[in-house]
């Protein structure tokens, strides 16, 4: 008997999936919603519908795309609850009651914000379900179509959406009486006359809804731009009470309904992977594209053989994420990186990666060109740097090999442009301000801080800058060394204990053979090491280091000993603050840290 063709097989289980989605609406029918999330984690993702723009990042739902930096204009979007409710039964003439108490956050991205967001319930969820042109005012519910029966504005209330505040929100629906009330108050609010309605109304849902509904949130923004989040929901209903019919199905479901409902899981997940493996995720270009200058799309056939099918002879180096491969695409010369499995953080980094590294124009910073998703793989495709890193420049010359090695000018030029490069990201717009959920770093450039906050900040950059000023000026790696260098740890602290004997000028890389501007050079260590600080709240401004740079700053003070790193960091006092008003006075957010 198993042995019957697997045709044969093939063809039942095919069969059996197909009863699946016929019961299905029967079977698996939730009449009674129960749904608690305190926050939402990327794993929640499952137990919600969630159309394209969309997510669940920063422990909330991203009702609207929540990348800063990227183009997050004009867009609507929608997250449900997987499961539908049943509001009434008309056949027992019963309605539902429910309550669905969330804390929003809408936070804007532009001066004045955008729009805002809605509670939704809905007859059909999904992509398509979400109306054209609802963007802008209509939050995503509506269009110009449909009309509003009342609104209440809250501002009289003293509550202010669009502040970046925790807001939160309680719908009541009486299904007896027909009665709908909603709570707003401010989620630290804890008088209780802040809790009254302050809207209070008669509605018949049933009259406008079918019997089982989809419960969730809906979004847009405009011109004006804002993030959308909702980050705790409580949502139940009480149960109608259907047991004469479901009875029946639970006899006749509990023999088939097992077998039914693995068979058509194990199919559905077998079919998906196939074809998000050869397709890539619409997700991912879906958000890319939606980004003002989106790079160009590549095939992987492309890329494969642009890099020679990714030949270990055309690697360029490795990188936190990946590994880079030189590559030949329509005639020109390219470097493609092919981020490894393990190491990239997720789709959302790599969206994060194209659209802002994407929408970022200096003449110091490589040029995105391209990217590609397909089969399971993420791949970004940069312009090549013919000269490749400046750590092969400096270290790949032999120890003694004076005549090769970067001269004075040379290194000084490449610090300031690498600080205007690094000014231009912190001060220059908002794009660095959000980059990915994680991001590997090398532990000699990473700050005390970052093992702490978990996490890299404007601060921590000036700190790794910090680091690459000595690297450049001595000639030396950053991390640990071997006896062949007389410093024993660091070399922020070898530096530091020079410059504490007021031989600081001794840290210059030998190879120089003395043929340096000293002040200069003395200006450049002293740099680094106030980048250095222990205390994130002490370094400058990368406006300040790159005005220190160039003459036009006074050098920045660096304490003769080392001090001690203290966590948390002690803020600074209101006189010692000026320098560091570009800083916003806080440790800004970049992304969350490995170390490699
Ligand atoms: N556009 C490029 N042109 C030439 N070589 C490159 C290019 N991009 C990367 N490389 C080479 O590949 C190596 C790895 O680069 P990658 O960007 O993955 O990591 P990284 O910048 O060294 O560190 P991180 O992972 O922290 O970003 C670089 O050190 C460099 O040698």
């Amino acid at each position: 008997m198993y042995c019957v063709a697997d045709s044969l097989c093939y063809s039942q289980v095919v069969y059996l999936a197909i009863l699946a989605s016929v019961l299905g609406s029967s079977i698996i029918q939730v009449e009674c919603l129960n749904i608690s999330y305190p926050k939402f984690t990327r794993e929640n993702s499952s137990d919600f519908i969630i159309t394209g723009l969309s997510s669940i990042a920063l422990d909330a739902i991203q009702v609207t795309l929540e990348q800063r930096g990227a183009s997050i204009r004009h867009l609507s979007g929608r997250v449900w609850y997987k499961e539908p409710f049943k509001l009434y039964s008309r056949r027992k003439n019963i309605t539902a009651s429910f309550n669905s108490t969330f804390v929003l956050n809408i936070l804007p991205q532009s001066h004045p914000g955008g729009e805002g967001l809605a509670f939704i319930l809905t007859k059909e969820s999904g992509e398509t379900y979400i109306p054209d042109d609802s963007e802008g005012q209509w939050l995503g519910i509506v269009n110009a179509n449909v009309y509003s029966i009342k609104q209440v504005s809250l501002n009289g209330h003293g509550i202010f959406l669009s502040s970046g505040i925790d807001v939160t929100v309680s719908v009541q629906y009486n299904g007896e009486s027909k009665n709908l009330t909603v709570s707003v108050f401010m989620t630290n609010e804890t008088r209780d006359h802040m809790k009254k309605p302050i809207l209070a109304m008669n509605l018949d849902l049933t009259s406008h809804l079918p019997e089982d509904v989809f419960v969730g949130f809906s979004a847009s923004t405009g011109e004006n731009t804002q993030l959308n989040c909702i980050r705790s929901w409580n949502f139940t209903n009480t149960e109608i009470d259907d047991n004469a019919v479901k009875l029946l199905w639970v006899w006749i479901s509990i023999s088939v309904v097992p077998v039914v409902l693995l068979t058509g899981l194990f199919l559905y997940l077998h079919l998906k992977r196939k074809l998000k493996g050869k397709n890539g995720d619409p997700k991912v270009e879906l958000q890319i594209q939606s980004s003002a200058t989106a790079p160009q799309k590549f095939r992987l056939k492309e890329l494969k053989q642009a890099t020679g099918n990714f030949n270990s002879k055309n690697q360029l180096g490795k990188g936190g994420f990946g590994t880079v491969y030189k590559g030949l695409l329509n005639n020109e010369e390219v470097a493609v990186k092919r981020f490894s499995n393990h190491s990239h953080g997720g789709k959302q980094d790599f969206i994060a990666e194209v659209t802002i590294i994407g929408n970022l124009h200096h003449k110091n910073l490589v040029k995105l060109v391209g990217w590609c998703n397909e089969r399971n793989e993420l791949i970004l495709v940069y312009e090549l740097m013919p000269n490749g890193s400046l750590d092969k420049l400096i270290f790949c010359n032999n120890n003694q090999d004076t005549a090769s090695t970067l001269n004075w000018d040379r290194r000084h030029g490449i610090i300031c442009g690498v600080a205007q490069a690094l000014d231009y990201l912190h001060n220059g717009s908002e794009k660095a301000h959000y980059s990915t959920k994680e991001i590997a770093g090398t532990p000699g450039y990473m700050a005390p801080e970052s093992f702490h906050i978990g996490r890299a900040t404007i601060e921590t950059d000036v700190y790794a800058f910090g680091v690459l000023l000595l690297e450049v000026v001595s000639g030396r790696k950053p991390g640990n060394q071997n006896g062949q260098n007389n410093y024993n740890n660091r070399i922020v602290d070898w530096v530091w204990e020079l410059y504490g004997m007021e031989r600081v000028i001794d840290a210059v890389d030998n190879r120089l053979n003395r043929k340096f501007e000293e002040d200069q050079a003395e200006c450049v260590l002293k740099l680094g090491l106030a980048c250095c600080h222990p205390n994130p709240y002490k370094r400058p401004s990368m406006r300040t280091a790159l005005q220190v740079l160039v003459g036009e700053a006074a050098p920045t003070p660096v304490p003769s000993e080392k001090p001690v790193f203290m966590w948390p960091a002690a803020t600074p006092s209101f006189k010692e603050n000026l320098d560091y008003s570009d800083l916003g006075g806080q440790l800004t957010q970049i992304t969350e840290l490995i170390g490699r």
